[in-house]
């Protein structure tokens, strides 16, 4: 395959006190979240003055990724595009075409399967083609990458780095503990072609990484970040709730691994460094949060790899587990949950 141009697809975020509404309304719109809930997930931004570290860490990648694509012999035009905040992916959609790009390939900052993580980015791309009309380029997204080794072993280092800082890590008394961004559990039943893609694919990077860090010690994987109506169900349990029960059952020591994200975003740095942090305090646990990726020259290189093998077929595709990836999900394969409503 022949491409023209290298495509970032994120979530975005604020980058002020004033922009935080907005993006929650832009977020949000017609996914009935409660309005408490966005209060106060609003005043999580307010702690950081509205800011999400998020865009400035996709400009750390881009650039990054600038120096790296040449090195490994890939020259291609480097876009970036957003499904909540600007840069709008339909603006960096339109320009893509003025610019005369034929053929994209997009990285989305995800790892992962279901709607949320894949699905929903494989329709903002089809509606921002769709608003820039017939002369849009094409755009393919690359694969999943939970089980890659450039996303693997920098998760892996982090949680073996983070277990360094504990005072003790006696196997009966320390856990590792890996986290996800909770979804509906129907949403994580349609995931994939076979359902529970999400999950499944969490669970095997958390085993890799547990595996790679610390294979002596017990490793549990929980979630984090529940939004929705309380009457929906989630994936469970809670990491502050699954802390509390390891704290009763005589652990003293943990690790929280944040494996479901690629870098700090917010809720990392709120839900885990401030909400989780706290809980073990009070439980008279040692914490210590595994840093994610980021720009891990492994994590830089993954991207590399991930879009040369879209190019020649004959390259190797780097994989440490043996739940499968593919180039192109299945039509459907991660559909939008139905909506209150709906
Ligand atoms: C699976 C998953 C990922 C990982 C995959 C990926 O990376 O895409 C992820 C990432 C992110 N989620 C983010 C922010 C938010 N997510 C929300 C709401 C929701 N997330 C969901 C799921 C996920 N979310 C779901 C099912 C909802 C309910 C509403 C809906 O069905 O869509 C809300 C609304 C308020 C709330 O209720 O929390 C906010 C503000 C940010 C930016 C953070 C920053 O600024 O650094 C990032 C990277
Ligand atoms: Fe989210």
């Amino acid at each position: 395959m022949e491409y023209d141009a290298f495509l970032l697809v994120s979530f975005g975020g604020p980058e002020g006190p004033d922009d935080v509404i907005p993006f929650l309304e832009n977020v949000t719109r017609g996914r009935g979240i409660p309005a408490e809930r966005l209060a106060e997930v609003a005043e999580h931004y307010r702690h950081f003055g509205g800011v999400s570290p998020i865009n400035a860490q996709n400009r750390e990648l881009l650039a990054a990724l600038a120096e790296e694509l040449p090195r490994a012999g890939i020259d291609l035009p480097l876009y970036w595009g957003n499904r909540n905040w600007e840069p709008y992916l339909s603006k960096t959609v339109a320009q893509m075409r003025d610019d005369g790009v034929r053929r994209a390939i997009a990285f989305v900052t995800s790892a992962y399967g279901s709607y949320s993580a894949c699905g929903q980015y494989l329709e903002d791309i089809a509606r921002a083609r769709a608003e820039v009309g017939p002369d849009a380029p094409h755009i393919d997204k690359l694969r999943h990458f939970h089980d890659h080794p450039g996303f693997v072993l920098p998760h892996a280092d982090a949680v073996k780095a983070a277990l360094d800082t504990l005072p003790d890590r006696t196997p009966e008394r320390t856990r590792l503990v890996f986290t996800a961004h909770s979804i509906p559990t129907s949403m994580d039943a349609t995931s994939g072609p076979d359902g529970r893609r999400y999950s499944t694919q969490v669970r095997e990077t958390a085993r890799l990484v547990g595996g790679l860090a610390a294979l002596e010690l017990a490793w549990d994987l929980v979630w984090q970040s529940r939004s929705g109506p309380p009457q929906v169900p989630w994936l469970e349990p809670d990491v502050n709730d699954h802390l509390e029960a390891l704290a009763a059952d005589g652990v003293r020591n943990v690790v929280v691994s944040p494996v479901g994200f690629i870098s700090d975003h917010l809720e990392v740095i709120w839900d885990l460094d401030n909400e989780a942090a706290e809980t073990a305090r009070k439980l008279g646990l040692n914490f210590a949060r595994a840093a994610t990726p980021d720009t891990d020259p492994r994590f830089v290189s993954m991207v590399c790899d991930l879009v040369r093998e879209r190019i020649d077929p004959a390259a190797p595709r780097a994989a440490l587990g043996c739940v499968p990836t593919w180039d192109v999900c299945p039509r459907d394969c991660c559909p939008a949950p139905r909506r209150a409503g709906s």
